[in-house]
């Protein structure tokens, strides 16, 4: 049977929004603005928002393996109510995607339990070691979206290299997590002002860019696509646009923590504000919206990390890195950007549906007949503080816990089934 959404509106291609109406047939989107066919089952979108289901091309769904901090079924079902229908699983998982057996056994994890599509990355190293390299070929062969050891930078020159010829060979792309491990310095956040007025240690800016520039020059020289995860730093966004410059295929994602923070919003040593890369200086942040404004930032990913409360309680120095973020990710920045006229409504779609899909080339991220229906309805007026505790991920840890923010998604369509309706 036929499902039919009227009462929404949509972007068309100049930005605007106009009234439309959906049909969906067998899980795919059968016409645009058309009348209702006969027997279809209605949706009534309340004049509401209809974007392209979101993709994200950085998540972490830690099963298998870390199931006490999420599974495949929560972090799917916490990115429906996101708006999220697309997301791309990184590899530090227990065991790691780096052989076909592991991948074709998380795939089956998948599959009994994702509420959303989960395309898994393979990684780049063997159990994300940095040591032995995985065989790209036979893994982009068994479905992996990207290569990736994220978690981690690939420390070697070398290691990197041979896997961007290996991508290469096959059209895979290289994503990589860039962090030098010598400029660490065992640092929580960033090295700046406010790491030195909570006292603890702090990593500088160029333990990321440095691997930035190191890398372009080695997918440069591999002929391989490379993507950046989670740029922070405006050295790191000049390295990316001087690579585009130069001609280098190379693409990047920010985060919204990173869009929206800086160290010093940090209020005190509480690992909710722990995440890497770290939150950096407000040049930082102003680097980071002028890369997206110019198209040197390519899409907006979440890094969505979920750790338990026990290993978020006690300070930064003793609790694991990362932030969630499925279910705050749009209101956020639909209010802080959006609503304030930094960016256009379709550009945030852009960053979030459409542009991470092109550049991963997944045939998603766009509202047109014949592509999947994996649709999100958005109030855009709709005002609501978020609350942690009503999140459907495990994960608490948000630094954005009592911000109040508009534009909720109210419902999630994943390939013509409703994965998830706001409760009333
Ligand atoms: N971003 C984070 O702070 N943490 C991520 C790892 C990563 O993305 O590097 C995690 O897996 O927890
Ligand atoms: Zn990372
Ligand atoms: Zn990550």
């Amino acid at each position: 049977m036929a499902t039919f959404i009227e009462n929404i509106k949509m972007l068309n291609d100049h930005g605007e929004l106009v009234k439309t109406t959906i049909t969906i047939e067998q899980g795919k989107i059968a016409a645009i603005g058309e009348s209702k066919p006969e027997n279809a089952e209605v949706i009534d979108g309340k004049g509401n928002f209809v974007s392209p289901g979101f993709v994200d091309v950085h998540v972490h769904l830690r099963e298998p393996g870390f199931e006490h901090k999420e599974t495949i079924e929560t972090g799917t079902r916490s990115a429906a109510r996101g708006g999220f229908t697309t997301i791309c699983a990184m590899p530090n998982t227990k065991p790691v995607p780096d052989s076909v057996e592991n991948l074709e056994y998380i795939k089956g994890l998948i599959k009994n339990s994702a509420v959303v599509r989960v395309l898994p990355y393979g990684s780049l190293t063997v159990d994300e070691a940095g040591e032995k390299r995985t065989n790209i070929a036979e893994l982009k062969e068994h479905g992996a979206v990207a290569f990736s050891d994220d978690g981690v930078g690939v420390q070697l020159a070398a290691t990197m290299y041979e896997q961007m010829q290996d991508a290469a060979k096959v059209g895979a792309i290289v994503v990589a997590h860039c962090e030098d491990n010598s400029l660490i310095y065992g640092g929580v956040m960033h090295e700046g002002v406010r790491n030195k007025q909570l006292g603890l240690p702090g990593i500088p800016s160029v333990c990321e860019s440095v691997q930035i520039a190191r890398d372009v020059l080695l997918a440069e020289a591999a002929g391989a696509r490379y993507h950046v995860c989670h740029v922070s730093t405006k050295e790191s966004v000049r390295t990316v646009r001087d690579a585009k410059k130069a001609g280098i295929r190379v693409t990047a994602e920010v985060c919204p923590h990173h869009l929206l923070l800086e160290d010093m919003d940090i209020p005190s040593d509480d690992a909710n504000w722990k995440m890497n890369p770290p939150l950096r200086a407000s040049e930082d942040k102003k680097a980071l919206i002028e890369g997206l404004l110019d198209g040197t930032i390519d899409c907006i990913a979440t890094d969505h990390a979920p750790h338990t409360t026990e290993e978020k309680c006690c300070g930064m120095v003793g609790a694991p890195f990362g932030i969630v973020g499925f279910e705050t990710a749009f209101p956020l920045l639909y209010t802080k950007f959006v609503e304030t006229g930094i960016f256009t409504l379709k550009q945030l779609v852009d960053w979030m549906a459409t542009k991470p899909a092109e550049i991963f080339e997944l045939p998603y991220g766009k509202i047109e007949v014949g592509a999947p229906a994996d649709l999100t309805i958005i109030d855009l007026n709709k005002e609501k503080t978020i609350d942690a505790n009503e999140f459907y991920s495990k994960g608490r840890n948000t630094p954005f816990n009592g911000w109040k923010a508009k534009g909720w998604p109210v419902m999630t369509i994943f390939e013509g089934n409703v994965v998830y309706k706001e409760e009333e």
